[in-house]
């Protein structure tokens, strides 16, 4: 049978978005695709005329592994001022195709002149087709027709491939297509002449001129006409901001280290295989007397009263006297049961029957046990760790609890393979800023920097090694680029190169937010995203840089190709914010958490996931929702006691409680609670998403219903 495309519809309108009865868009449009036998049943979701849902839908359906060949919207497209169709999806388009919308204009002037009323724009992003369409079902109708025949090839060619590699097990492969394709695009970026509007100096530039081009900050040397007034970045999900973080962190390197206690932390790159065997000879689990117990088939008593012919401690040396039948020896635990012997009495099951002369030791024992079997109280040799077995395998986790560095201490390992760790730097910037501890009083708009204290520390509870990399001022601006040049080469202000770089402060629309631009024109990186649709940390960006390590060759093994930066918005709870999302799935990575533990064998949950657990958790108050970004709202949870869940209480819902300046809001929480957006509230006793970021404690909170 031959493969279906996959076609999505959004309908934008302010009307079926309340009422979606009301719409008559999507069952007008499903026949036409229908009636050419190459398409599933399309999927739909209506959405008000905001930009902001449109261009979510946008991501959902052109950027994620269940990408769609088509999305069609409808709606949106005319001139009225809350029209903005057009507006969300142009940036959002890779390649534009202005044959189908010549194609979709004319067909509808031959029907009405007011066709020229619509502003339709079509073309490819990823994967993905998408065309704008009229709002009235009738107008849609006629447009999709206009084109329809052309949309299955037209598709099929945007994907890359042909239908039969649209299936499921031709994903991977589309998905490395499409890496491939994306670092061209960005090659090609760099070398594409930045200025867009030359010969209409006056004119400010728009968002979005070129459509091939990735969006490009701000240049900090333009003046006021040529000011970005919305940012050029498009807004995405958190799920795809995670998924860029995830794609452009690099795999992690392998380094032999000593076995020590600064193992904690380190996931192990190469299986280890036992080189001593535990215990490595026979030893008694217990206290008592090593005996020989004759063969349980033979039914013989063990009762009866013996000799005392030897005493053996736990660490004798040498070699130890064989025992003679109808003799017994004195053992204790853990210590090496004497050649013959087989099996041990415990001291508890005995009586002394008879001393030597002189009082000091025992001459003969009374055996009270009857039924002692051989291999009672004995460990085999091997028995705790066989010789040559595996203890650790690739991608374990050393943990804190002491287990995997007990196994490699028991058996001699001296060295071990595991990925090493990255090394992140910590830079605040902004003119504003004062040392914390500086003793004079602050004055004009002078505040404290609290944000390399508070992330420094969040790094070094998680265990990764921190560089801190000072304050960089806004002026001159050149003090920025050589603090971050320096921190990537390890001198000056960074005493060793680091792998990630996190600032703190300047990424949003301020003409002193200067990262970004920083950050393409100067250290010629790129930026994977420049803004996410989430409370607080809206303008957090995300960008690597090419890095060619210089000197000997043994450094040069330990830098990595490229190098993160993590730039973070500087209200102080975003920041950490940001930081506990975003910052630690791509640590995990570095450490090679995301290399599944293979000594898990059927039980792959059991793995440590990338990033915060989540858990599932119970709100004891109502939790106000933000109507547009996903919120993470800073909280308490405790385990019930009682009932075995998780409950969940905000640090602060008064009006300023989780304001993104307030880094107070995250004094005594161990939790983010994830909120999606809404209207009103998420109410009390209902069960949402959190984030854990420390240690969940016990309490008798229950939501009484
Ligand atoms: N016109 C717009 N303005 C702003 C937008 C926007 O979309 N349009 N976004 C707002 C959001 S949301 C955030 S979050 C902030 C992000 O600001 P920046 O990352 O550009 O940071 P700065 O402008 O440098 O500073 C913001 C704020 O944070 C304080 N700060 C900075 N560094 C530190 C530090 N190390 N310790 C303590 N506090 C710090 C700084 O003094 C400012 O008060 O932008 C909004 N604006
Ligand atoms: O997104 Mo900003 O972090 O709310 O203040
Ligand atoms: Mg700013």
């Amino acid at each position: 049978m031959e493969t279906k495309l996959k076609a999505a519809i959004l309908i934008v309108s302010d009307t079926a978005s309340k009422d979606p009865a009301s719409d008559k868009v999507v069952d007008a449009l499903t026949p036409i695709l229908a009636a050419e036998g190459k398409w599933e049943p399309p999927t739909f979701r209506i959405v008000p005329d905001n930009v902001l849902q449109i261009q979510q839908s946008i991501y959902d359906w052109a950027d994620g592994p269940n990408w769609y060949n088509l999305i069609l919207l409808s709606g949106g497209t005319g001139f009225a001022i809350k029209d903005n169709t057009p507006e969300a999806v142009a940036p959002l388009i890779q390649r534009h195709a202005p044959g189908l919308v010549h194609g979709m204009i004319a067909a509808s002037l031959k029907v009405t002149p007011f066709a020229m009323m619509a502003r339709p724009v079509a073309g490819v992003r990823n994967k993905t087709l998408i065309i704008t369409l009229p709002g009235s079902p009738k107008g849609a109708m006629e447009n999709l027709e206009a084109v329809v025949k052309l949309l299955p090839h037209a598709c099929l060619q945007s994907a890359g491939a042909n239908s039969r590699d649209l299936h499921a097990g031709g994903m991977k492969k589309l998905e490395s297509e499409a890496g491939v394709r994306d670092s061209q695009h960005n090659h090609h970026h760099h070398h594409h002449h930045h200025g867009h509007d030359h010969g209409h100096g006056h004119k400010a530039p728009k968002a979005h001129t070129s459509p091939s081009e990735r969006p490009q900050s701000n240049d900090p040397s333009a003046g006021p006409n040529r000011r970005y007034r919305s940012s050029p970045y498009p807004m995405l999900s958190v799920d795809e901001a995670l998924r860029r973080i995830n794609e452009h962190t690099p795999e992690p390197e392998v380094v032999e280290v000593p076995v020590t206690t600064s193992l904690i932390g380190s996931v192990i790159a190469e299986d280890v295989y036992a080189a001593e065997a535990v215990p490595a000879y026979r030893a008694s689990i217990v206290d008592g007397y090593a005996v020989i117990a004759p063969d349980s088939s033979a039914g013989q008593s063990t009762k009866g009263i013996f000799p005392v012919a030897s005493v053996t401690h736990a660490n004798v040396g040498g070699n130890l006297e064989p025992l003679q039948q109808g003799t017994i020896a004195r053992i204790t635990t853990g210590a090496p049961l004497p050649p013959n012997a087989n099996a041990v009495v415990m001291v508890e099951d005995t009586t002394l029957d008879s001393c030597t002369p002189d009082g000091k030791e025992e001459a003969t024992i009374e055996i009270l046990a009857e039924d002692i079997e051989p291999g009672e109280n004995v460990r085999e040799p091997g028995s705790d760790v066989a010789l040559g077995s595996k203890i650790v395998a690739r991608g374990d986790l050393i943990s804190p609890v002491g287990g995997e560095i007990g196994l490699l201490a028991s058996t001699g390992t001296k060295t071990v393979k595991v990925f090493r760790k990255p090394r992140v730097g910590v830079l605040s910037t902004g003119d504003e800023l004062v040392e914390h501890n500086d003793p004079r009083t602050l004055t004009g708009g002078q505040i404290r920097d609290s944000n390399r204290p508070s992330l420094l520390s969040c790094l070094k509870s998680w265990g990764f090694e921190t560089v801190d990399l000072g304050i960089a001022r806004d002026t001159p601006a050149s003090e920025l680029e050589h603090a971050l040049r320096d921190s990537l080469r390890g001198v000056g202000r960074a005493s060793t190169s680091v792998d990630v770089i996190i600032t703190t402060g300047g990424v949003s629309m301020g003409e002193l937010d200067l990262l970004k631009p920083t950050i393409e024109r100067s250290l010629g990186g790129t930026i994977h995203f420049g803004r996410v649709s989430m409370k607080p940390g809206k303008p957090t960006t995300f960008a690597t840089v090419p890095f060619k390590p210089t000197g000997d060759a043994t450094s040069s093994q330990q830098e990595r190709q490229s190098k993160l930066i993590f730039s973070l918005p500087g209200n102080p709870a975003s920041a950490l914010v940001t930081l506990n999302l975003f910052v630690l799935p791509s640590l995990h990575k570095l450490t090679g958490l995301g290399h599944s533990s293979q000594s898990l064998g059927s039980k792959p949950w059991l793995a440590p996931q990338l990033g915060l657990p989540r858990v599932a958790v119970v709100l004891t108050h109502h939790f106000p929702l933000d109507p547009m970004r996903t919120e993470y709202h800073r909280a308490v949870v405790t385990a019930s006691r009682s009932d075995g869940r998780l409950y969940a209480t905000s640090t602060g819902v008064e009006r300023a409680g989780q304001r993104s300046s307030k880094v107070g809001s995250l004094a005594k929480a161990n939790a983010l609670v994830v909120l999606r957006p809404g209207r009103g509230v998420g109410i009390k006793g209902e069960i949402v998403e959190a984030l854990l970021m420390g240690d969940v404690h016990g309490s008798d909170t229950r939501v009484i219903c």
